[in-house]
């Protein structure tokens, strides 16, 4: 079994109610997985979810894409630190002044949760950003906008798997790079577009595999979890006990 603080897989508790939210966070073990609180599961059940989720062992993943003045940004990601969480995001299209701001709030926090960068959602594709009036690709419009982020000192950015191994080397292997997107061989892309298989995300350097609806989609979410974990050990070399 992969130590907790070892397994790269956070789940994606995409639900719109406590009692499906709990009932598969009860299924799911915080020694396999950390869990994401987004924004249809925050919105709908809002910050005692996250409390609901810690009591039960969970590292939280609080994933509501920050995205406004800069004042207003970084009393929100203050907020989420208050709330104890481990992992807190922000667009890193919000610009220069938002995300140093989003850093500042935390400067004196005791226990302050990585703060990451979005870059280009996983679902975008080219045609998309050409669409917005930007004249690059999706890993163009990363790269730049990660340099961005890690330049006001957050400590990651999110980004598809398919980009990791670029940024790896644009920004050394510290700098956290959190991939959704991922998809096990052969299962359906749904609304995601840049995506990669969980050993291949890692392969690329990712971090950490942020995973929904294969995992929570599936009959039994516990084995496809454990499946991927196996997939990992045995694919991408991630140790393993
Ligand atoms: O920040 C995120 O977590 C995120 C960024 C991104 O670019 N793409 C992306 O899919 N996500 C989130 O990751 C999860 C992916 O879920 P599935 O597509 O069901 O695996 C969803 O909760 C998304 O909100």
């Amino acid at each position: 079994m992969l130590d907790p603080i070892m397994s790269p897989v956070v789940v994606a508790l995409d639900v719109d109610n406590e009692r499906d939210c709990i009932a598969l966070a009860e299924r799911l073990s915080p020694k396999l997985c950390r869990v994401k609180v987004g924004k249809e599961l925050f919105t709908s059940c809002g910050p005692a979810i996250v409390e609901k989720l810690q009591l039960l062992g969970f590292e939280v993943f609080l994933d509501l894409k920050f995205h406004d003045i800069p004042v207003t940004t970084a009393k929100a990601v203050k907020a989420a630190a208050d709330l104890g969480v481990w992992m807190v995001n922000v667009h890193a299209s919000g610009g220069i002044r938002m995300l140093e701001a989003a850093k500042e709030s935390l400067a004196n926090h005791q226990k302050a949760p990585l703060l990451i960068g979005v870059t280009v959602l996983t679902s975008s594709t080219q045609e998309e950003l050409q669409q917005l009036g930007i004249n690059r690709s999706p890993a163009e419009q990363v790269l730049s906008l990660a340099g961005m982020v890690k330049g006001a000192g957050l400590d990651g950015v999110v980004c598809s798997a398919q980009e990791a191994s670029a940024l790896k080397a644009q920004n050394g292997d510290d700098f956290v790079l959190v991939t959704p997107g991922i998809r096990p061989a052969g299962s359906d892309n749904q609304d995601q577009r840049r995506v990669m298989t969980p050993s291949e995300a890692m392969l690329a350097g990712s971090h950490y595999l942020v995973i929904g609806r294969p995992i929570t989609k599936a009959q039994d979410p516990i084995a496809v979890c454990n499946n991927i974990i196996a997939s990992l050990a045995g694919e991408a070399g991630v140790a393993v006990e």
